[in-house]
Formats: structure tokens, C-alpha cells, sequence
């Protein structure tokens, strides 16, 4: 097998280093520049990105873009759309994109067209999110469903919880979903408070069916359901009205109890991270409805299209994910902050946490030997205007480069005034704002101006240049989030690939899931097993056990 190319061996990565070892800050003077900030700035689908307050200059793009070439990132990025087995180390195709294709696509896998299989699973879904919506399908005891709750971790939970807020202005009155994901009891408890368990339905998700927690929580609720339903109804049937299931494994959700018929399938090629636009998504599509989460996966797909289609000068997750490794490789970053100006985009951080980090944490490259590079920077962030009062101090006057993306929509989803204000105008005020202070901060002369006394000057000063990227948008659609989440599966996708690495696998996972089972003997009270742990393991097992009580 012929290894990914090394990127520090390309000549684009010497002119980088160069080019950053001479690199000057000077965000004050280009961003006076209208030629400067035309050119860099861009549209993908209904998405316009401005790039001109990043650290970055004509010669830096265009060894980022010839650093793409050497890498053979478009090379990487056809072999993805075309099915090849790009995530080698469980020689699978990474064929998310085929999720998102209009149904008269053909994508082949191994020689088989899997948008026939795409499609039919997205009627089925369709057909069923209809009928919970319309009332046709009822409880056991003929009462119509009120709350769905998705069981679910990772990728089966945080993509449709994030979703499900991302778009809550669309959820169908009446209809409310909750969502399950910890084995902390409390979760479970918590969620399950209040409930009726008449009008209760539950979507077990679950890619391979054998997750710990899921299955854990879908036991719990599955308990709950019967104690709680009355002694008369059949149990059987009150599972198949009250669960349904969304896995690869299909004989896993039929050895749970669930009716087959109530089971939707997807694929081994669609990574956990990558499965919201898959059956993944029902509880999703319970909630919005079919034509909305075909919008949804619409705006997906005209994402992955300018992906595969732009000019490398007007690729924007191309361009993206090569700024991040000119910020991670060249001028040092560790993090990168993603910070919604919107209030329903409030777990997408966390959403892109998995996304990025469990793509690009690694420290081996896609053929096993080492990386020879950083990889992976950690992504956070938080919504603004509450993060502006929390941890933008750090981002304004702080040590480190900590590139931010700002994202937001002209159009608000609850147009309120206070008096004669516009309260989406005072928010977005600040978005604009804040990218403004961070680029140009403000000198020790321009404190002073302001008969600041002097011993407090050096405290008043920004220095700038501290980049952000500024995502805008009409609104918050259905569609437009279907754009950004592929945006960012595709920056992702491109750092990846200039790193050599395997960005579909997560083996990093396991050694953790491995010790649970192992050490949960001793916590049960096993002594023998206790006895076999290290020693600062056993006392936090000792400490547990005399302290529980
Ligand atoms: O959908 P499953 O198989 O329950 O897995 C849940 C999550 O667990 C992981 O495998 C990590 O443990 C994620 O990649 C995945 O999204």
C-alpha cells in the first residue's frame, strides 16, 4: 500500500514555514483594503464567508492551495465521493454524501448502487414520521404520541439533539422530543420526569446496536414503559407501539424486542459523526416533518456539490480546513472557537466536537506509520452574546492564537422588539462588533486618547490580529443547517487528508470502553478484581465503596 504523501516533505510546507517565520500581523491595514476583502470573500450554496480578517496573505493562500495539491487532497476527496475504502483501518467506504443525493443519483459501493437502499429507507422513515405526526400512529392505548425520546451516544444523539434545537421553530406544535444519551441515571431520570407513557414513543439509535449506554437506557425505558403503562396491556405489543430502532445491526434490534417493521437501517459506510442525514435522523424528521428534513438533507447536498465542484479560489470548506493548518502547523494554534450568534445553535460546538476531534485526534497516519505533524486542534465555543461574558476575555487580551469562526443569520427566528428597538439588531451589533475588536484592538495612543491615566493603559490595550472567520446567512432553514454541518464535515475532511490520516475511524474509543468492564467488578465489590487494579485506581475504588451509601 503506497502511504499518504508527507506533507512536510512537500515544497508548499518549506515556502509555509518561511512565509510564517517572516509572518507580520497586519489585519489594521489590509482590512482597509476593499480589493483585500473582496477577495476574500466567498459564497458556498447560501452561505457567504468573509476570510479577510484571518492571518493570512495572497502568497500564504496560494502555498495553502498548492500544499492541497501536493497532498492530493481532490484526489482524496474523489475517492470519498466515488466509494473507494477510504477509511482503511475498517476498510470501509466513507459514503455520507450518499445520504444527501437527489434519488436519482447512483453511487456505487463495491460495484452496487446504494441510492435504490437510500431512498427506500428515507420513504419508510418519511412514511412513519407522518404518520406520528398525523396521529395515526397511537400508543398501545390508542392515545396519539406527544413526546419522542431518541436513546442514543455520540453521533446517534449529539447530530439530532442539535438538530432538533437548531430548528425548533419548525417542530410541529404538540409534539415534543427529549433525548437520552448518559448512563449517569440522572439522565435517564431526569428525561423520563413527567412523562406519560401512553403518548411516549421511543427511538433506540444505535449504529452497531452494542453500545453500553444505549442499550442500558433503552432497558431503563423499556422498564419504565411497562411499570408505568398498567397492569391490562400486552407487553409485547406496548413495546412494538412504544419503540422503534435505528442501527446497521437489525438482528441486534430484533433480539431487543423491537418489530423489524419498526426498524430503520443504514450503513456501515456512514461514520457515527456523519449519520444525522441518515435514519439517524427519524426523531428529527418525527419532529419537523418529511419535507422539512428533505430540505435538510438538500442543503447537504448542495454543500457537497460546490465541495466537489468549486475552483479551488472559491472552495470554502477547501479553504477553511487549509487556514486551520496554517493556524494549527505554522503559527501554533492549539484551539479553534466556533461561536453562533444564535441562540438555536446552541449544542452545535458540542456537535462539532465529535465531528472534528474524533475525526482528526490521531497520532497515526491512514497507512499506521506516525504522523509528522500536529493534528486535531481542540474545537469549543459557545453561543454569543453569552460567551462575549465569559471567555472572550481570553480571546481579546489572552496569550494564545485562538482562530473563531462567528456564524450568523440576517434573519432572526423570533423577530422581538423592546420598544421601538430591534432586539436582533443589538445582537447582531455585537457579532459584527466583536470580529471588528478582535481584528483591530486598540492602540496604547488610542487609550490614552480617551484620558485613560497611565499606569492602566498597558491594561486597556488589544493588540488585534486576533482572526475570525464570519459565516452569515439569511436565516437559520433547515437547509441552511443541512450547508453548515457539511461545511464543517468537509473542513474536517480537507485537514484530514492534508495530514495523512484516517479521519473515519475512532479506535481511541475503545481502551476506555475496554477498562469499564473490566474494573466494574471491583466497584460491584469484587475484592479479587479490586486487588488486580493499580493502586491509585483501587483507592478511588476504596473511596467509592466507603462512601457510597
Ligand atoms: O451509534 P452507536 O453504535 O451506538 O455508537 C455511538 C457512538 O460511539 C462511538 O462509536 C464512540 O464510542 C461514536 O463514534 C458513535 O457515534
Amino acid at each position: 500500500m503506497t502511504g499518504p504523501v508527507d506533507p512536510t516533505a512537500t515544497d508548499a510546507w518549506q515556502r509555509l514555514s518561511d512565509l510564517a517565520a517572516g509572518y507580520e500581523p497586519d489585519l489594521r491595514s489590509r482590512l482597509t483594503d476593499p480589493e483585500w476583502v473582496e477577495r476574500s470573500s466567498l459564497t458556498a450554496a447560501d452561505l457567504f464567508v468573509d476570510l479577510s480578517k484571518n492571518l493570512v496573505t495572497p502568497e500564504v493562500w496560494k502555498a495553502l492551495r498548492e500544499l492541497a495539491v501536493e497532498t492530493e487532497v481532490a484526489a482524496r476527496r474523489d475517492a470519498m465521493f466515488g466509494g473507494e475504502h477510504i477509511n482503511v483501518t475498517e476498510d470501509r467506504a466513507v459514503l455520507h454524501t450518499a445520504l444527501r443525493q437527489p434519488d436519482d443519483a447512483v453511487v456505487e459501493v463495491d460495484g452496487k448502487d446504494v441510492e435504490p437502499d437510500v431512498h427506500e429507507v428515507l420513504r419508510r422513515v418519511y412514511e412513519f414520521a407522518d404518520k406520528v405526526r398525523s396521529g395515526a400512529w397511537t400508543g398501545v392505548t390508542g392515545r396519539r404520541i406527544a413526546t419522542v425520546v431518541n436513546i442514543g451516544i455520540g453521533g446517534s444523539d449529539l447530530g439530532p439533539v442539535m438538530a432538533y434545537e437548531a430548528l425548533a421553530p419548525y417542530v410541529q406544535d404538540g409534539l415534543e422530543c427529549r433525548f437520552i444519551s448518559n448512563i449517569d441515571p440522572t439522565d435517564a431520570a431526569r428525561k423520563l420526569a413527567g412523562l406519560d407513557p401512553a403518548t411516549t414513543l421511543f427511538v433506540v439509535s444505535s449504529k452497531t446496536f452494542g453500545t453500553l449506554e444505549t442499550l442500558t437506557n433503552a432497558r431503563l425505558c423499556r422498564t419504565w414503559l411497562l411499570e408505568h403503562l398498567g397492569g391490562d396491556v400486552d407487553q409485547g405489543e406496548a413495546v412494538a407501539k412504544h419503540f422503534v430502532a435505528v442501527s446497521t445491526a437489525l438482528d441486534k434490534v430484533a433480539a431487543f424486542g423491537i418489530d423489524p417493521d419498526n426498524a430503520f437501517g443504514f450503513w456501515d459506510w456512514v461514520g457515527g459523526r456523519y449519520s444525522v442525514d441518515s435514519a439517524i435522523g427519524t426523531t428529527l424528521a418525527i419532529a419537523v416533518g418529511p419535507e422539512r428534513f428533505a430540505e435538510f438533507l438538500a442543503g447537504f447536498h448542495a454543500m457537497d456539490e460546490h465541495f466537489r465542484t468549486a475552483e479551488p479560489e472559491a472552495n470554502v470548506p477547501l479553504l477553511m480546513g487549509l487556514l486551520n493548518v496554517w493556524y494549527v502547523n505554522f503559527l501554533g494554534a492549539e484551539t479553534h472557537a466556533v461561536l453562533p450568534y444564535s441562540q438555536l445553535l446552541h449544542r452545535f460546538p458540542a456537535y462539532l466536537q465529535q465531528l472534528t476531534m474524533e475525526s482528526n485526534g490521531k497520532g497515526v497516519r491512514w497507512d499506521g506509520r506516525e504522523v509528522t505533524t500536529e493534528t486535531g486542534e481542540v474545537f469549543w465555543g459557545e453561543p454569543g452574546t453569552n460567551g462575549q461574558h465569559a471567555f472572550y476575555q481570553l480571546l481579546h487580551q489572552g496569550t494564545r492564537l485562538i482562530p473563531a469562526d462567528f456564524i450568523a443569520f440576517a434573519n432572526p427566528a423570533y423577530p422581538l422588539k423592546d420598544g421601538d428597538t430591534d432586539v436582533h439588531e443589538v445582537f447582531l451589533a455585537n457579532f459584527f462588533a466583536q470580529t471588528k475588536a478582535l481584528a483591530f484592538g486598540k492602540t496604547a495612543d488610542e487609550v490614552r486618547a480617551e484620558g485613560t491615566r497611565e499606569e492602566i493603559v498597558p491594561a486597556r490595550v488589544f493588540t488585534g490580529n486576533r482572526p475570525t472567520t464570519s459565516i452569515m446567512a439569511p436565516e437559520l432553514s433547515p437547509r441552511v443547517l443541512g450547508q453548515l454541518i457539511a461545511l464543517y464535515e468537509h473542513i474536517t475532511f480537507v485537514e484530514g487528508a492534508v495530514w495523512g490520516i484516517d479521519s473515519f475511524d475512532q479506535w481511541g474509543v475503545e481502551l476506555g470502553k475496554q477498562l469499564a468492564l473490566q474494573v466494574a467488578p471491583a466497584v460491584a465489590g469484587d475484592d479479587d478484581a479490586l486487588a488486580e487494579q493499580d493502586p491509585s485506581t483501587q483507592q478511588l475504588i476504596r473511596y467509592y465503596r466507603e462512601h457510597r451509601s
